[in-house]
């Protein structure tokens, strides 16, 4: 499979007639902006409110403080690090962007192989994003039939791209939550676990999906194994190349700003070491495997660090140098959301780049 990015035109730039003013610095791409109001990002060098645009997050990264943890039954979940508002953007979904005849034969690999989890989502009919071996934080958001938060597509460069967004306002330690329903490509229909009194019992209930299997109603258990940290994937940027399949998100040149991610282990509990992080390893890609949506090389990588006590680990940006993966340690991940490429916007016909292909 191959993917390059659409390279957005000259002409085909939306430049919105915001400036932007001191006295009235709500007036820069805030929510009366054309190009906000049609969900759509400025561009950098484009919009007249130059550094004081508030519309290009997806861009710019400008991601809410957000924690991993661990849930019952679940698997791994993310909560607010920080109180998030409505509406407020949280993070890109970032993942491989796959065409829907390659998303539906990975759906099928990973029935075969066993794998329970599902990370693939849509983004249209023509397009998905597999988070399933490379992705960002967005990745481990659970689903709850009464969630906190929603997807939104917009349009980023002239490409499609997914985000998520509060429904309501989110207070610091809550579980961020949305409802996978209508976008369920596990293959099969998961018993689920919100909790909510409107619970629809199975994750997917309402989606048509691929339809690929019957109903499975795995519970993660304590000593199950997907919570051993080296199994996560993690997206590491470093190495991908043209060769590699893309990653919907962002791309190069912008800086990252994952706030931090804290997790809190318990004490002892090696599951938990920090080298084995849920995040994104793509150390063992190759011409087989697809390209990911998301940022594209000479970003500020992010890396999971220690921070000295044990069980704690966190994700921060760094100027880190790219490195071959002959020099990586193995146990390196460096995370999420770098070297991650754009995604293509089905509404174009005449993209030369920007579609993904077997
Ligand atoms: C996109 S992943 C979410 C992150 C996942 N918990 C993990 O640890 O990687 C989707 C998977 O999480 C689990 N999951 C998410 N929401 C759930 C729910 N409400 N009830 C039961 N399982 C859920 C299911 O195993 C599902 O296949």
């Amino acid at each position: 499979m191959s993917y390059r990015h659409k390279k957005l035109k000259e002409e085909d730039v939306a430049v919105c007639e915001c400036k932007y003013g001191v006295n009235d610095p709500e007036t820069a791409c805030g929510e009366r902006c054309l190009n906000v109001l049609t969900s759509t990002e400025c561009t950098l060098g484009y919009c007249q409110s130059g550094e004081n645009c508030r519309n290009q997050r997806f861009q710019k990264c400008e991601y809410a403080k957000t924690k991993l943890f661990r849930t019952e039954g679940r698997g791994w979940g993310l909560l607010a690090d920080e109180n998030i508002k409505a509406g407020q953007f949280i993070m890109e979904y970032c993942g491989e962007v796959l065409s829907s005849e390659a998303a539906k034969k990975r759906c099928l690999a990973y029935e075969a192989h066993k794998v329970k989890d599902a990370y693939i989502i849509s983004v249209n009919a023509n397009y998905f994003i597999d988070a399933t071996k490379k992705g960002s934080l967005a990745r481990f958001i659970n689903h709850s039939c009464q969630p906190n938060c929603e997807t939104r597509k917009w349009i980023v460069l002239g490409e499609t791209r997914v985000g998520i967004f509060a429904k309501r306002d989110i207070s610091v330690g809550m579980e961020l939550s949305y409802n996978y329903n209508f976008e369920w490509y596990g293959g099969a229909p998961v018993r689920c676990l919100c909790g909510a009194a409107n619970c629809s019992l199975f994750l997917g209930s309402k989606s048509q999906g691929f339809k690929l299997a019957q109903e499975c109603s795995h519970v993660w258990e304590e000593e199950d194994n997907r919570y051993i940290v080296d199994n996560l994937p993690l997206y590491g940027t470093t190495n991908d190349d043209e060769s590699s399949p893309m990653i919907s998100g962002t791309s190069g040149g912008n800086e990252h700003s994952y706030k931090g991610c804290n997790q809190v282990c318990e004490e002892g509990d090696n599951r938990y070491i920090v080298d084995n992080l849920p995040l994104y390893d793509t150390t063992n890609d190759d011409e087989s495997s697809p390209v990911i949506s998301g940022t594209s090389g000479g970003n500020e990588h992010t890396k999971i660090l220690n921070d000295g006590e044990g069980s704690t680990f966190k994700v921060e940006p760094t100027n880190s140098t790219i490195k071959k993966k002959s020099q990586r340690k193995p146990k390196l991940k460096a995370l999420l959301q770098s070297d991650v490429t754009n995604i293509g916007d089905d509404k174009d016909e005449d993209i030369e780049e920007g579609e993904a292909t077997e």
